[in-house]
């Protein structure tokens, strides 16, 4: 099975990405494949990732106060919506049912590799622009969106995990942030966006937190 197209700039950074397929065919992702990752880790995984979330929820919001255009305020705001009202409950919800509640969910010590992915990519919105912000989050949303096609229909423990990336809303929201993306490039770069440096450095960017995703992996692994 193909990757879905999630857009033009997304496709040519992930290609030029050396560890893409180190990110989206982790052992990680294979063990929720299998169905065989123990508890224990998907639950360090989701405690880890619901501080990671918060922090990706600020940078949306950067996102948003550093948009050009009603669009890109629009989708960035939406992303923040999103996020803080399903994707952050839904994750409080799956702990609660595993007995570690929201006081103990929010007093999580967060991991070395949680800290050095939240900050690299908040630090790119910080000292960088709306493009910066967009190469650091890229790997984050459009990963997911890879994965959830991939393993759609897998079945077995964490199928609600794996159905919830690979349902139609995630995947158009995987399609918009993409096109999203290939509008700012050229609302602020022109039409011959691809063939400048600048195009090449924010690849360098898409390249490092895609990095950090397979470090994010790794401690879910590793850590317990
Ligand atoms: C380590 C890690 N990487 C990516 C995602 C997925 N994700 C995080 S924020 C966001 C944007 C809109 O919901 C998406 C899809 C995750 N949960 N954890």
């Amino acid at each position: 099975m193909s990757a879905p197209d999630y857009g033009r700039a997304f496709t040519l950074w992930r290609d030029a990405a050396p560890l893409w397929q180190a990110y989206t065919r982790h052992e990680f992702v294979e063990a929720l494949r299998r169905g065989d990752l123990p508890r224990a880790n998907f639950l360090h995984y989701l405690r880890q990732d619901y501080v990671f979330l918060t922090h990706f929820a600020r940078a949306w919001a950067l996102a948003a106060a550093k948009s050009d255009t009603l669009a890109e305020m629009q989708a960035a705001s939406a992303t923040v919506q999103a996020l803080v009202h399903h994707e952050m409950p839904l994750h409080v919800q799956i702990c609660a049912a595993e007995g570690i509640d929201a006081q103990a969910l929010e007093a999580t010590t967060e991991a070395p590799a949680n800290l050095a992915y939240t900050r690299y990519v908040l630090e790119a919105g910080y000292s960088g622009d709306f493009l910066d912000l967009m190469a650091a989050l890229a790997p984050c949303v459009m990963g997911y969106g890879e994965i959830g096609a991939r393993l759609k229909g897998a079945g077995g423990p964490y199928s609600d995990w794996i159905e919830t990336y690979a349902g139609a809303e995630y995947q158009a929201l995987c399609h918009d942030v993409g096109s999203l993306i290939d509008g700012a490039l050229a609302h602020r770069l022109g039409p011959d966006w691809a063939s400048l440096p600048r195009f090449g450095q924010l690849g360098q960017r898409f390249a490092t937190a895609t990095r950090l995703e397979v470090g994010f992996w790794q401690m879910g692994l590793e850590g317990v």
